[in-house]
């Protein structure tokens, strides 16, 4: 068993969801604001290494008011045990899981940034050099996370896509471009080599926000 996922991100209409230096706010308020109310409907929300050293994000519910009192689950996927110890993600507003990879059997210092860590976070130690995503959703789904947000980055969604990890993708597409070969898309990683073997997707509902506009689709 293993959570259900809905990819969630932002991207302008060339693809993008970040600068080549990383800057990546795109979102209008009224799509910031629905995707906290995502965020307070699932049971976690995973980010890859790269956007919490990027971005330093909070991934908690905070764009909206909410009764609910108890923010997601946050994961991350770290194989190298590189989340700064003074990072948000490891504040107490929610419980936080760092997945680290094996390389901490063999490397020191990867094993002792992994210790400090647990000190303040659940820590997921894959058997394998880079997290077994399949692995990590059984143990997420054990945790009782049953509907799970991921947020990026293009890496790591690549390699959930290509694992058939991911239900849902629902994108914001903001009405500008910025260009640039060296800017991270939507999905990034090793890419598929020929059309027949692209993720196959049916779009269900589609809208405006604001000036953004808003496209949710199945993954087939
Ligand atoms: N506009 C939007 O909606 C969003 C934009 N972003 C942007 O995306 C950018 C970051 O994206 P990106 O650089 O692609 O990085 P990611 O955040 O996707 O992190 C990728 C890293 O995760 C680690 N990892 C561990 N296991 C795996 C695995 N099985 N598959 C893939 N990755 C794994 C690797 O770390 P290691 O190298 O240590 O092995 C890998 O390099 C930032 O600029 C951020 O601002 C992010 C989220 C949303
Ligand atoms: N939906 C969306 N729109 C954007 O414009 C974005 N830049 C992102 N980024 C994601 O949200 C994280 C920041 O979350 P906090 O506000 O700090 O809780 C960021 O790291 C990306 O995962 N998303």
């Amino acid at each position: 068993m293993r959570p259900y996922v809905i990819l969630n991100a932002a991207m302008t209409l060339d693809g993008k969801i970040a600068t080549k230096t990383g800057s990546s706010e795109i979102s209008g308020l009224e799509d910031l604001k629905r995707v906290h109310e995502l965020r307070k409907e699932v049971d976690g929300i995973m980010v890859g290494i790269n956007t919490v050293l990027m971005d330093d994000p909070r991934l908690t519910v905070h764009k909206i008011t909410s009764e609910k009192l108890d923010n997601p689950i946050r994961v991350v996927v770290d194989n190298k045990a590189r989340t700064p110890i003074e990072s948000r993600i490891l504040n107490d507003d929610a419980l936080t899981i760092i997945a680290v990879s094996n390389k901490v059997e063999t490397d020191n210092i990867i094993f002792e940034r992994s210790k400090a860590l647990s000190e303040k976070a659940d820590v997921f130690y894959s058997k394998d050099p880079s997290v077994n995503l399949k692995e990590l959703m059984k143990y997420l789904y054990s945790k009782k996370i049953k509907t799970l947000m991921l947020e990026g980055g293009s890496t790591l969604n690549f390699s959930m896509l290509r694992e058939n990890l991911i239900d849902e993708i629902r994108v914001c597409v903001a009405p500008m471009v910025v260009g640039g070969k060296y800017a991270k898309t939507l999905f990034d990683g090793d890419g598929f080599d020929f059309m027949k073997e692209a993720i196959n997707l049916e779009l269900k509902n589609s809208y405006q926000l604001g000036k953004d506009l808003v496209l949710e689709y199945k993954v087939l």
